[in-house]
C-alpha cells in the first residue's frame, strides 16, 4: 500500500484542472499522443462545448518516481461548478490528498474556496499548484499571498506549473509522492468498499466506481450491499487507465470498478459500503450527505403527445444524475408535464439541454422556484416547491424563504457595482476584505434572488471578473407573495410567481405588458390582469378586432373563404385555451424565456 497514492485535483472553473488532469495521464503513459487529443476526462458532449466536468472520472495510473520506485497514482476528477459540490466532497472522500490548482494570473476564486475547504473539512492534504506560469500576466507571488490570506494554508511550497507546456509536471508527480499519504487500511479485515459513483452502462449494466477501504474484492464473489441489503455475484473488477482494464482483485487502498450484474440503479446507491456475504464488515463506512434539490420548474412538452416519451427521457437521465428529481404535475395552460428539481440553475440548464440534444425533445420550462417553508395558522408546516401548491393568503400565518451565504471575489474596480448589485437582490453584508488583487466580499441573499438572475447580472457588472459560490445558511421570514396572471378573470397556472412584495408589482406589469404584445386580437376585447389573491396590481387590455377575417372576402368567392378558414385553423393546432380565449404557444414560450431578463 505504501506505493499507492489516491488524489483529487481541485479548481475554480478554467483555471486548469482538465487540461493538468490530461497532461499527468500522458506523461503517466495512460494515452497515446492521439488519445491525448480529445480531452479525455470530460466525456459528455455537453461538458466539452461549455468546458465544465460535470461526472467524476478516474484514471489509475503508474509512475517512476526519482527514488526509482514505481508508484500506482489513482486520480479521480472532480467537477468544477458551484452546482455540483456534492460530487467534489464524494471525490474527495475517495483521496488522501488533493491538488489545488490556481490560476497564477487570475488568483484564489470563489471555488478556489469552497473546494479547498471541502477537502481540509475531510482531512486530504492539499498541495498548491500554481498553474499557467506560461502567461506573461503570471503573478506566482501575488497567488501565494491569496492563498495564504484567503484559504489560510501554507503556500510557500506551491507548486509553479504550466498544464500547457507541461512546466512542473514532474514537480507535481514527486510532490504527490511526498506530501500525499499512502491509503491506510487493512487488507486482512473484512471487505468494506465505499461506492463513489455508479452509472449505468448499455452492454454490463451498472458499474460502480468503489473505494476498497478495507479487505480485498475479487470476481466470483459474493457481494452484499449494506444499505440495501440486496446480494449480488461479483463479475468484474478493474480499473479505468482511463480506458476500463480489468484485474483480478482490487485490495484496501485502490480505487476502481466493480460489475455485479446488478440490473438498476437504484440499487448501487452512492455512499452504500459493498461487504462480503459470507463474512460481512460489522459496519457501513460513513455514506455521503443526500443531496437535496434546491430549485424547482416545471418541464412540458412543446407537443402534449410527447408526454410519455418525456417521461422516459427522464426516467434514463436520472440513470446517471441521482440529483435530478421529477414528479407529474398538470398544468391549465401547458397540459401534462412534470415538476423538476435541481441542484441550481445550471443544472437546470444542463438537464435541459440534455433532453433537447440527447432526447430530441422540446420543452417548455416554466420559471424556475425555490423551496419555501410555509407556516399555516393551524400551526403545520408545508414545504412550497411551485407557485400553485402555495395556500390561500388568509392560512398563512408565515412563509420562510432559503437564504444562502454568498462569496464574491473580484478585482478592486468591480466592488462599487457588486456591492450595488448585492443590495438591489436584498442582500446583508457580512464581510468584506482584501487579498491581493482580488476583494472577498460576504453576502447574505434569498436564494430566490440568486435563481433569478444574479449569475448573469454578476457577470456583466463585473465584466466577468467576478466569481461566486454559495451555500445554505437558513429558512427566514420574508414577505413574499403570489402573483397570478388572469386573462379575462381565468388564472394562467403556468405564469404564476412568488415575488417579494416590494417587487410584484413592477413584476406584475411586466408580465401583463409583455403579455399582451403576444395576445392576438380576438373578437372581444381581453383583459390581462396580475393579481395577489384577489387584489389586482397590474390590468393591460387587447382590443377587439372591428372585423371578422371572412370580412375581406366580400362574400363572393367561396374558395379564397375556405382557404381563409383552413388558415386560421392551422394557426390555431399550437394554441392553448385558456378559459375563453386562445393564446399561442409561442406567447409561452416568449414569457418564460425572457422571466428572468
Ligand atoms: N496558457 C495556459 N493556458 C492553460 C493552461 N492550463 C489550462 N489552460 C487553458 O485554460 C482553459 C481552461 O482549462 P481547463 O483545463 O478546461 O480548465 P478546468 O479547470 O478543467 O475547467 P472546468 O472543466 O470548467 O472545471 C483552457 O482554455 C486551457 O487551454 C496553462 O498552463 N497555460
Amino acid at each position: 500500500m505504501q506505493h499507492i497514492r489516491n488524489f483529487s485535483i481541485i479548481a475554480h472553473i478554467d483555471h486548469g484542472k482538465s487540461t493538468l488532469a490530461d497532461r499527468i495521464i500522458h506523461r503517466c503513459g495512460g494515452l497515446s499522443d492521439r488519445e491525448m487529443e480529445a480531452q479525455v476526462l470530460d466525456s459528455m458532449d455537453i461538458e466539452r462545448e461549455r468546458g465544465i466536468t460535470i461526472k467524476a472520472q478516474t484514471a489509475a495510473l503508474h509512475y517512476q518516481a526519482r527514488d526509482g520506485k514505481t508508484y500506482n497514482l489513482n486520480l479521480i476528477d472532480t467537477p468544477g461548478h458551484v452546482d455540483f459540490s456534492y460530487e467534489v466532497s464524494r471525490s474527495l472522500s475517495a483521496c488522501e490528498g488533493a491538488l489545488l490548482v490556481v490560476d497564477a494570473s487570475q488568483g484564489v476564486e470563489a471555488q478556489t474556496v469552497a473546494n479547498c475547504y471541502t477537502a481540509i473539512e475531510l482531512g486530504v492534504e492539499v498541495v498548491p499548484v500554481l498553474n499557467k506560469m506560461d502567461l506573461p500576466q503570471a503573478d506566482p507571488e501575488t497567488a501565494k499571498q491569496e492563498i495564504e490570506e484567503v484559504i489560510g494554508i501554507p503556500a510557500d511550497d506551491a507548486i509553479p506549473a504550466s498544464a500547457k507546456t507541461g512546466m512542473g509536471i514532474d514537480d507535481i508527480l514527486e510532490a504527490v509522492i511526498a506530501r500525499i499519504p499512502p491509503p491506510e487500511g487493512d487488507a486482512a479485515q473484512p471487505l468494506q468498499a465505499l461506492i463513489i459513483d455508479s452509472w449505468f452502462d448499455n452492454y454490463v449494466g451498472v458499474v460502480m466506481l468503489v473505494r476498497v477501504v478495507n479487505g480485498v474484492l475479487k470476481p466470483k464473489e459474493k457481494l452484499l450491499l449494506m444499505a440495501t441489503g440486496a446480494a449480488h455475484l461479483c463479475e468484474q473488477v478493474g480499473v479505468f487507465t482511463p480506458k476500463s482494464e480489468a484485474r483480478t482483485h482490487l485490495s484496501a487502498g485502490e480505487v476502481g470498478f466493480v460489475i455485479a450484474g446488478i440490473k438498476e440503479l437504484k440499487h448501487a446507491k452512492v455512499g452504500d459500503t459493498i461487504t462480503h456475504a459470507s463474512k460481512p464488515a460489522a459496519t457501513p463506512l460513513p455514506g455521503f450527505k443526500e443531496v437535496k434539490p434546491q430549485v424547482f420548474a416545471g418541464l412540458y412538452p412543446v407537443e402534449s403527445s410527447e408526454y410519455d416519451s418525456l417521461r422516459d427521457s427522464l426516467e434514463k437521465l436520472k440513470l446517471n444524475d441521482a440529483a435530478l428529481m421529477y414528479d407529474p404535475e398538470v398544468s391549465q395552460a401547458l397540459g401534462f408535464g412534470f415538476r423538476c428539481g435541481f441542484l441550481g440553475l445550471l443544472h437546470m440548464e444542463i438537464v435541459q439541454e440534455r433532453l433537447e440534444r440527447e432526447f430530441d425533445m422540446d420543452l417548455i420550462t416554466t420559471a424556475p422556484s425555490v423551496v419555501y417553508e410555509v407556516e399555516l395558522r393551524d400551526g403545520s408546516v408545508v414545504m412550497v416547491d411551485s407557485p400553485s401548491k402555495m395556500p390561500e393568503v388568509g392560512k398563512i400565518a408565515d412563509v420562510r424563504e432559503p437564504i444562502v451565504t454568498v462569496t464574491l471575489f473580484m478585482p478592486q474596480e468591480y466592488v462599487g457595482p457588486v456591492i450595488t448589485l448585492c443590495t438591489a437582490k436584498r442582500g446583508i453584508q457580512i464581510n468584506m476584505a482584501y487579498h491581493g488583487r482580488q476583494v472577498h466580499l460576504t453576502y447574505e441573499i434569498p436564494l430566490a434572488e440568486i435563481v433569478l438572475d444574479f449569475f448573469d447580472k454578476l457577470k456583466s457588472v463585473s465584466r466577468g471578473y467576478a466569481s461566486m459560490d454559495y451555500e445554505f445558511k437558513e429558512y427566514r421570514s420574508a414577505d413574499v407573495v403570489r402573483v397570478d396572471l388572469l386573462i379575462n378573470g381565468d388564472k394562467v397556472d403556468a405564469l404564476s410567481l412568488i415575488v417579494h412584495r416590494a417587487n410584484a408589482r413592477a413584476r406584475g406589469r411586466d408580465v401583463t405588458a409583455r403579455m399582451r404584445e403576444l395576445i392576438p386580437r380576438q373578437m372581444y376585447d381581453v383583459a390581462i390582469q396580475a393579481a395577489i389573491g384577489a387584489e389586482v396590481i397590474a390590468r393591460e387590455n387587447v382590443k377587439a378586432l372591428r372585423k371578422n377575417v371572412l370580412a375581406k372576402c366580400y362574400g363572393g368567392d367561396i374558395s379564397r373563404k375556405k382557404k381563409l378558414l383552413e388558415k386560421q385553423k392551422a394557426g390555431k393546432k399550437r394554441m392553448k385555451q385558456v378559459g375563453s380565449v386562445e393564446i399561442p404557444q409561442e406567447a409561452f414560450l416568449a414569457i418564460l424565456q425572457v422571466e428572468d431578463k
